[in-house]
């Protein structure tokens, strides 16, 4: 058996400043080329998994045209899993270039629908704090609010203002059994897209909720469950930095899992963007003794031949 790593994707791995459908999966097409370091002349198996956040945002507007009986709108679950769709057909067509590009066609390629399970109970659901879909400027947001006022927006890091919704935590991935036996043929699994459609438990198995779970959660319990090697989450930076954006700025390169768990603790990484990288990524080698890199996607081949980025790894 090769290493196994659970790779999560950032936003700019799908979207550039065109949200059609060609651009993404032109986009998807860069990403997949950029991946190929990673398993590439190295015994590696790959798990991919990536956000939604633009995604299912727009496709929830998309959804306020379908308002009639015979065309309705479809629920947040549901949306989710059109996501997990669209994207998930966009990288198989992605990798099938990029593995044929480099001579990997045998490799077996597979998207999964996946649903990843959360406590109805979870604060969360009281407390929307995920951005989805397009950035607004003030005065937009303001009409919007008055339009919808059902619709919880925030300013989101300095970008513009967004709608939020429920993030709860991911306790397990339903799908998480089936895939293994996909690594061990040593398939490239897209999985678990946009966080995985939320469910609950319920008497018959599972019930949708309305949620969107934040992907870098996601990948690191997907990570325990696969009992992968190593987690990589891929953004738009080449390392995690303290002081972000100040003068004093610190890239950090190798990190033990106690003294980043400790610059988590101190607040030291901005909520929704930074800090759940790192939370996510400390968690999996807390739980499991491996470790967890952040780097960007341009990255990647220095990260393959070098191991530059952000490396946490167990005391
Ligand atoms: N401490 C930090 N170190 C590095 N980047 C940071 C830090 N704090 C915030 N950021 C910002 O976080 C961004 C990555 O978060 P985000 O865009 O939400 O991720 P994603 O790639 O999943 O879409 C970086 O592009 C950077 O601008
Ligand atoms: N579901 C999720 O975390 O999406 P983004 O990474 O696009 O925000």
């Amino acid at each position: 058996m090769g290493k196994r790593i659970v790779v999560a994707l950032g936003g700019n791995a799908i979207l550039t400043d065109d949200p059609s459908a060609s651009a993404q999966a032109k986009a998807l097409q860069q990403t997949a080329e950029q991946l190929m370091p990673l398993i590439k002349d190295n015994d590696v198996e790959m798990v991919v998994t990536h956000g939604n956040g633009p995604q299912v945002g727009n496709l929830l507007l998309q959804q306020l045209e379908s308002d009639s009986d015979k065309n309705p709108a479809m629920p947040l679950d549901t949306a989710v899993a059109m996501t997990q769709g669209e994207i998930g057909y966009w990288m198989l067509q992605a990798f099938t270039a990029a593995l044929n590009h480099n001579d990997m066609s045998d490799v077996p390629l597979v998207s999964v629908i996946t649903r990843t399970v959360v406590d109805p109970a979870d604060e969360a659901f009281d407390n929307p704090t995920k951005p989805i879909g397009p950035f607004y400027t003030e005065s937009e947001a303001t009409l919007i609010k008055a339009q919808y006022p059902e619709w919880k927006m925030i300013e989101d890091s300095g970008r513009g203002y967004r709608r939020v919704v429920a993030s709860p935590l991911p306790l397990k991935i339903v799908e998480a059994k089936a895939i293994k036996p996909l690594l061990d043929a040593s398939a490239l699994v897209t999985v678990c897209g946009g966080g995985g459609i939320p469910v609950i438990e319920s008497d018959t198995g599972y019930e949708g909720v309305e949620a969107v779970i934040d992907k870098d959660f996601s990948a690191s319990k997907l990570a325990e469950l696969v009992e992968a090697d190593e987690l990589v989450i891929l953004t738009s930076v080449g390392d995690v930095f303290l002081n972000f954006g100040k003068p004093n700025q610190q890239a950090l390169g190798t990190v033990s899992v106690s003294d980043m768990r400790s610059y988590l603790n101190q607040g030291l990484f901005a909520a929704g963007s930074m800090k759940p990288k790192v939370a996510a990524a400390v968690s999996f080698v807390e739980n499991t003794g491996k470790k967890a890199t952040i780097t960007s996607l341009d990255n990647v081949e220095n990260f393959v031949k070098h191991g530059s980025g952000t490396c946490i790894i167990p005391d």
